[in-house]
């Protein structure tokens, strides 16, 4: 599990369009210094007047951990191509913000909605009763919850790592429905590398603090990350409610805005949503303490290759 706060650098995809038509892909952090002086070097074409327009600068980028290196004049860049999204200020746009009184254009400040997938009914009645029976019998197996930064009190929770028949049952019906899924989140069908599972279970006052599910090296394949909401009847919890942040583009850079959608975390449902999302999990409020009152889940993450 990996955490980030909001402004921690996500990988971006770029594709520099070179004249002539060539192009070349590469990955780069968003606080990259590179990144920053190619999108620099678009916006700087944009004045009226070429006198305005700097000399050219020669880009000279490392590649493939510095076997190969990508050198071209920054005339030469046409365009570029990012993933996310990163939109920057034209020159036309600086200076029309920078005019006193002037309404800043909305291209400047976009927010861009997070999509999620929620879906009822994931397991058939008897499944369920068959899974609560089991984690009911596996009190005692749960152990505490760690982020990979390590850094405490970011979250609480306690999570069974081994739970075989049902972590391979979620895991097909999650490589299932990829083809449903994936469309609706606007990300083309893929043949996941490896689908990860775990088994978590929130009592009274743990949480999860904002983070995202694959800003380290170890997690940056994680393309996906799925929730599972299950507990038992009568429910005996309140609150756990997920927050995922949607995104705005800030200086140039991809980061989490204020708004949010709220997931519920009801029985037997399961959220699909991007894993470099911002998100949270709220304070879950469990009067009786009671291990079986939890909020539980099977969460994991799809990766790509
Ligand atoms: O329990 C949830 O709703 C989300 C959990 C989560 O964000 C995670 O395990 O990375
Ligand atoms: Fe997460």
């Amino acid at each position: 599990m990996s955490t980030s706060s909001q402004a921690e650098p996500q990988t971006v995809r770029v594709t520099l369009l070179l004249a002539g038509g060539h192009q070349h892909t590469l990955s780069l952090p968003s606080n990259s210094p590179v990144l920053v002086a190619v999108m620099k070097a678009v916006a700087a074409q944009t004045g009226s007047d070429r006198n305005t327009i700097p000399p050219s600068q020669l880009f000279q980028i490392p590649l493939d951990g510095d076997k190969r290196a990508l050198c071209f004049p920054s005339h030469q860049l046409v365009g570029v191509v990012t993933e996310p999204p990163i939109y920057v200020q034209s020159k036309q746009t600086q200076m029309a913000a920078a005019a006193p009184n002037a309404p800043t254009p909305a291209v400047n400040d976009p927010t861009i909605p997070s999509r999620f997938v929620h879906l009822d009914n994931f397991f058939s009645k008897e499944e369920c009763d068959r899974l609560l029976q089991y984690v009911m019998e596996r009190e005692s197996e749960f152990t505490s919850t760690t982020t990979s930064t390590g850094q405490a009190d970011y979250r609480h929770s306690t999570v069974l790592y081994h739970f075989s028949e049902f972590s391979e049952m979620t895991i097909e019906r999650v490589k299932g429905l990829m083809p449903k899924v994936l469309p609706a989140l606007d990300r083309p069908v893929f043949v996941p590398q490896e689908i990860e599972a775990q088994l978590t279970a929130h009592n009274e006052g743990n949480y999860f603090k904002l983070h995202n599910d694959n800003g380290s090296p170890d997690t940056a394949t994680r393309e996906l990350t799925y929730v599972y909401y299950f507990h038992n009847y009568p429910k005996n919890f309140t609150g756990g409610e997920l927050l995922i942040y949607d995104s705005k583009i800030r200086n140039g850079y991809y980061t989490k805005a204020e708004s949010f959608q709220t997931i519920e975390p009801r029985h037997n449902s399961i959220v699909f949503f991007l894993s470099r999302y911002m998100h949270e999990v709220l304070p879950v409020r469990c009067p009786s303490q009671k291990f079986a009152d939890s909020r539980f889940t099977i969460n994991g993450w799809v990766r790509r290759s």
